[in-house]
């Protein structure tokens, strides 16, 4: 079995949702698929007409396949402070014409204003490893760890894109969507993420850096977060940019020309991120000023590979081998 879902990117590529059919009959919801998290959460009929502003809920007494996990419960915080929490249900959950029949879905009780104010964002769905699913008492496992047995190859892939519809697939590589070879590299899932070691950089038409970048493979997060190291020596290259202390990262003026930023998969491959991709997005109305796609990873304790690394390349997330798969598109 196989299955496709168009990723539909959000104003700026801040997110991009993917239609997931939930339930019995189908609810079709616009989740975030999230390679940075393990927990498919959804709005819900529990929460308070309050937290609701547009999203379309999962009512588990609407879906006669929904069964109620008794004594479960979630409760998530993510690094921007978003949070939300719930009980769960086991449901049958849908990616194009791949079904996974009993799947844990955990239906919100609260969500933190970031996610009330995210009108088109009906849920996350995660696709990290399951050590990091916070239901309690017993983790449950992803979308991905239940589709695995099922699917023709055990991996997924995400082809997002600069301002346009891109997909996430399952259990096949499509070769008419990425050029050259894919490049593999090891994963270390201690962690539970998508984590891999990028050897070295190089910005613009500079010279490449030998240089150690630990970081997770991340489709929820939108920005390119790498060491102070290699942000400072970027931006250098970036004519009046500066880092703003009331804005949280390094802006600049929108008609600045910024270089590419092309990091390195294994020994001999290399991702290059377009600078168009590294000018965000205005920092406010007037559009003179604009926000920086990389930033420091100050406090995480390794790099984010977010959306606007990610949308430079085709990538394999191969789980059964614990590998990455790079190629250009
Ligand atoms: C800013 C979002 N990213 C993170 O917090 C994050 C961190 C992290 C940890 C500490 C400080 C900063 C970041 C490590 S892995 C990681 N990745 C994830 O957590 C991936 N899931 C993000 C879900 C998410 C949080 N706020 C949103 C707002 C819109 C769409 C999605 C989201």
């Amino acid at each position: 079995v196989t299955g496709s879902g168009v990723a539909s990117p959000q104003q700026y590529d801040v997110e991009y949702l993917t239609p997931i059919s939930v339930g019995t009959p189908p609810l079709v919801l616009n989740l975030n698929l999230d390679t940075g998290s393990s927990d498919l959460w959804v709005f819900s009929s529990e929460l308070p007409p309050s937290e609701i502003n547009g999203q379309t809920v999962y009512d588990p007494t609407k879906s006669t396949s929904a069964k109620k996990l008794e004594g479960a419960t979630w409760e998530i915080e993510y690094g921007d402070g978003s949070s939300s929490e719930g009980d769960v249900y086991i449901d049958s959950v849908a990616i194009g014409d791949l079904t996974v029949t009993a799947q844990a879905v955990q239906a919100a009780k609260n969500v933190s204003a970031e996610f009330t104010a995210d009108t088109n964002d009906d849920g996350l769905l995660g696709l990290a490893f399951n050590t990091i699913n916070t239901v309690q008492p017993t983790r449950q496992k992803t979308f991905y760890d239940n589709a695995q047995s099922i699917l023709d190859a055990p991996v997924f892939t995400a082809d997002l894109k600069d301002d346009a519809p891109g997909r996430y697939n399952f259990g096949y590589i499509d070769s008419s969507v990425y050029t050259g070879n894919i490049s593999y590299l090891p994963v270390d899932s201690s962690q539970g993420f998508w984590m891999f070691t990028s050897p070295g950089y190089a910005i613009g038409k500079g010279g490449y850096k030998i240089t150690e970048m630990k970081g997770i493979a991340d489709t929820g997060t939108t920005l390119l977060l790498l060491p102070t190291s290699v942000v400072v020596a970027y931006y250098k290259q970036v004519d009046g940019a500066r880092y703003e202390g009331t804005q949280g990262g390094y802006i600049f003026a929108c008609s600045a020309t910024l270089p590419d930023f092309v990091f390195a998969v294994g020994n001999n491959a290399r991702v290059t991120v377009p600078g168009k991709y590294i000018n965000y997005a205005p920092t406010d109305s007037s559009g003179t000023t604009c926000f920086g796609g990389i930033q420091k990873d100050i406090g995480i304790g390794f790099s984010i590979f977010g959306d606007v690394a990610l949308k430079a390349a085709f990538v394999v997330f191969d789980g059964p081998n614990q590998q990455l798969g790079w190629a250009a598109k």
